[in-house]
């Protein structure tokens, strides 16, 4: 994806990667998705833990940074490339896991459909390990753009060293281990649908795909798809304590990151274990109602993290946030839940339109602001606001 010459391609030809009739602007883009989704599949997506308050309080925590112009910079031309693992990326955006992606459209197959995203946008992905198409599929559709894998560590260990054994062998770049949803937290709007596809097979295909987690089943998941999914429900969560670090470590050789890190002692202490990044999230407000925005505290888990690169997200809605969350420390950010909407609204060039409209967002708001490089987003660059 280019950067730096927009108006001349808006002038000749419209901004590339943008669908015309999509929308620009995020609230829109959800007004719609809503619209083409049916009620139980948006429930899923857009809700969040409790009454949302965290899920609100991420957004509105945008709010109260402000970026401060600079003049005289000259900033025509601007540098998002980023270094991540030793990985050379176009820019500091990723698409941060979403498991189900199979409901949101696609005939099911939204994980192969954002994969292909990622390889025409260059933005990677983070596939969960939730996915409707098992891993290998999904990787087989990056392209040339690097992709990590999300890990639910399940109960069984032999399982999750299968897992990431597999993701090792496709081809993945790193390893995401999830921390804060060993457990779903509670969701008013799942629990009163009763909606819980997750339930329901439509993300089950890493596990039933998996030679450890069948050898545990009397019947293959085709023959007998009931006692598969009580399996997987059995195996799921596994509430892990510090003293599993060394054990996750020891998975693999590849950077392996943890996230929904919060608070800058376990920032710390993930760092003494041997993390190779630190990934600051509240998982979008879907787990704890009440809570800090993940926003809040990145500046001081960066501070802990002490060098280590940092992932973030929760809240992302727009370039100029992308903008304020790299000017807080953040090595790279996070897209969630726009991407989705992308994706139900209109397939691969669904969620290319959000990432390129993002990405040209936060570009041309370097340009005007004058910080061309990402160099020149440090803290002096945003004031609070009361
Ligand atoms: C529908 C949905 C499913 C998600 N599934 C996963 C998942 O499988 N693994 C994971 O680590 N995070 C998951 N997340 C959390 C995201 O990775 C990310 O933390 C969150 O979406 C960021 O908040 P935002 O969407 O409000 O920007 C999910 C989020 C959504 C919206
Ligand atoms: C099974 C779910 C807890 C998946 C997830 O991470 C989410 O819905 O946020």
């Amino acid at each position: 994806m280019a950067h730096g010459d927009y108006q001349l391609e808006i002038y000749l030809n419209g901004l590339s990667g943008v669908v015309p009739d999509l929308p620009m602007e995020f609230e829109e883009l959800a007004e719609r998705a809503k619209a083409a989704m049916s009620p139980s599949v948006w429930s899923y997506v857009h809700g969040g833990a409790g009454s949302e308050r965290t899920q609100r309080a991420n957004v509105s925590a945008f709010d109260r940074w402000g970026l401060v112009p600079r003049m005289f910079v000259g900033a025509a031309e601007r540098d998002l490339e980023v270094d991540l693992f030793g990985l050379k990326l176009s820019s500091p955006v990723f698409m941060a896991p979403i498991g189900v992606l199979g409901i949101c459209g696609q005939d099911g197959h939204g994980d192969l459909a954002t994969a292909r995203a990622a390889a025409l946008s260059g933005v990677p992905m983070v596939a969960s390990t939730l996915s409707s198409d098992p891993l290998e599929d999904v990787a087989g559709e990056f392209g040339d753009t690097p992709g990590f894998f999300q890990l639910y560590t399940p109960k069984d260990r032999e399982l999750a060293e299968s897992l990431v054994h597999r993701a090792e062998k496709a081809g993945y770049q790193g390893i995401v281990v999830t921390l804060d949803t060993w457990i779903p937290g509670w969701r008013p709007r799942d629990l009163a649908t009763s909606n819980f596809p997750q339930l329901r097979g439509h993300c089950l295909s890493n596990y039933f795909s998996d030679p450890v987690f069948r050898a545990g089943l009397d019947k293959s998941p085709e023959e007998d798809p009931g006692s598969a999914v009580l399996r997987w429900v059995s195996t799921f969560g596994n509430p892990l304590t510090w003293d599993d670090l060394a054990w996750l470590r020891s998975l693999t050789d590849l950077p392996l990151i943890v996230k929904g890190i919060c608070h800058p002692d376990d920032a710390r202490r993930a760092k003494d274990g041997g993390v190779d990044g630190i990934y600051c999230s509240n998982h979008g407000g879907r787990q704890a109602d009440g809570g800090l925005p993940a926003l809040e505290v990145l500046p001081e888990v960066v501070d802990a993290a002490d060098g280590l690169p940092v992932l973030f997200d929760s809240g992302v809605r727009n370039g100029a946030d992308v903008v304020k969350a790299l000017a807080l420390g953040a090595t790279a950010v996070g897209i969630g839940r726009p991407y989705a909407y992308g994706l139900a609204l209109g397939g691969t060039p669904g969620v290319v339109h959000v990432l390129r409209s993002l990405l040209a967002e936060a570009d041309l708001l370097m340009a005007v602001d004058g910080y061309p490089a990402l160099g020149d987003l440090t803290r002096d660059a945003l004031r609070r606001l009361a």
